[in-house]
Parts: C-alpha cells; sequence; structure tokens
C-alpha cells in the first residue's frame, strides 16, 4: 500500500533532481503564475512560507508582495503542533526553528480570519486539491480557522490526478493548485 510517507518521499525526490537555475526559473514562474490570480489581487493579507531546501522558491513572491504593498504574515510553529502567523517588513529579523524553517522573530500576531490568502505549503497534490506536506499536521489543525483563498504550487511531477495515498479526515484541502511546468522552453 502507498503510504503518505511514500509520496512525501518520491514527491522529494522529483525535486531533488533541478539544478539552481531550474529553481530560479521555478520562482520566475511561481511570482507570475500566483500574482496573476483575482484572488492574490484583491487580498491585502497574505500568508506566505518561507521555503527551505528543495521546496518550491517563494522569496520572490514575499518581495512582490511586500512591494504591492500587501500585508505579508509568516508562521511561526508553537507546542502541541500550532502555527500563529506574523507581519514581516523589508527589516524583520529571521531564527532558525530547530526544525530547519526561518521563522520571524517579531511583528504582530494577526488572527486567521483577517487572512485573505494563504500560499500553502506542500510536496505532493492532486489536481483538485488533495495535500501532502511535510507530515506535522501543522496545516491541517490551522486551515480550519482560515476563510481565506488557500493555492498551492507544485512542479507536474507531484500533482496527481487522484489521491494514490490514503486520505484522512483531518486532511484539508486547497482551492487551486498551481502548477509549474519542469521544462525551460529554449526555443
Ligand atoms: N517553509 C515552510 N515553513 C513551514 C511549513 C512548511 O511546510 N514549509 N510548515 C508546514 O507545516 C510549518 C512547519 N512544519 C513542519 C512540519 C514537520 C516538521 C518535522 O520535521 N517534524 C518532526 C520533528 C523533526 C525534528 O524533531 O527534528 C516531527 O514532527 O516528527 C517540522 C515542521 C510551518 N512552517
Ligand atoms: N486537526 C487535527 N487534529 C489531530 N490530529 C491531526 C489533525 N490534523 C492532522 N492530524 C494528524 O497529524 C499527522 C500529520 O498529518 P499529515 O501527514 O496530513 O501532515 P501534513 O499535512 O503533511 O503536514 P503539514 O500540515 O505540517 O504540512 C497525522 O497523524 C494526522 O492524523
Amino acid at each position: 500500500m502507498v503510504t503518505k510517507q511514500n509520496v512525501r518521499q518520491q514527491a522529494l525526490a522529483n525535486l531533488a533532481v533541478f539544478s539552481d537555475e531550474q529553481y530560479a526559473y521555478f520562482m520566475q514562474q511561481i511570482v507570475s503564475k500566483v500574482t496573476a490570480l483575482p484572488a492574490w489581487q484583491s487580498a491585502q493579507v497574505v500568508a506566505l512560507t518561507i521555503s527551505q531546501a528543495k521546496e518550491l522558491p517563494t522569496d520572490l513572491l514575499i518581495q512582490t508582495a511586500l512591494l504591492q504593498r500587501k500585508v505579508v504574515v509568516l508562521p511561526r510553529v508553537l507546542p502541541n503542533k500550532q502555527m500563529v502567523f506574523m507581519t514581516i517588513t523589508q527589516n524583520t529579523r529571521y531564527e532558525r526553528h530547530k526544525f530547519g524553517m526561518l521563522e520571524p522573530v517579531d511583528g504582530r500576531v494577526v488572527t486567521p480570519s483577517e487572512i485573505d490568502f494563504v500560499l500553502v505549503p506542500g510536496i505532493a497534490f492532486t489536481q483538485n486539491g488533495h495535500r501532502v506536506g511535510f507530515g506535522g499536521g501543522y496545516y491541517d489543525r490551522w486551515l480550519p480557522q482560515v476563510t481565506a483563498t488557500k493555492i498551492a504550487v507544485s512542479i507536474t511531477a507531484n500533482v496527481f490526478s487522484q489521491p494514490i495515498w490514503p486520505l484522512e479526515t483531518t486532511d484539508q484541502m486547497v482551492d487551486q493548485v498551481i502548477v509549474i511546468d519542469e521544462e525551460i522552453d529554449n526555443e
């Protein structure tokens, strides 16, 4: 039987093959595709994450959001698999959590209902929005509190037509999965 853990390992292996050049190309595609969404354009408060290791890169999207004068909020993890989202600016300092993620040190904590748009991190998805993350269950616990539009981005190799893993009742879906092309068009 295929488990979420199997899918996670395969999806991370699919991401591991790409060069820095290809990640730069992904980063540009993420900005152009996400910022084209009406839900992004109308959002005042956007919840993003700081990508780490082989996650799809979010740096340029964070910068773009700040330049577009959106309120950008990023997560800090708390005990019991909880998260809070804190506002950032160009001057925000970050510290590395023991699990590896960079987190803002200070800022204002926003309530989930203040958020208009969430970029949900994840490594594998189905076309209609089922998600496999890193396995903490953080977003599965937090997402039920938000009314925001929930968007994810994924390379095509990690988007399935149907879930091949067992679904859990606690799994939270995203509203839309934005697919990023692996192939660089050199024509
Ligand atoms: N960039 C980014 N930031 C993010 C997330 C994400 O997926 N991507 N998260 C999305 O949720 C939250 C953090 N999620 C995490 C999910 C799993 C583990 C993890 O590896 N936990 C292990 C313990 C590891 C250890 O002790 O070293 C565990 O729970 O067993 C850590 C953080 C918040 N920030
Ligand atoms: N609301 C919840 N209450 C209790 N347990 C939960 C809840 N949501 C998820 N879990 C449990 O947390 C564990 C991790 O869930 P899962 O593998 O779906 O995480 P994930 O979505 O990959 O991680 P993340 O959201 O951190 O990216 C599972 O054992 C799941 O049953």
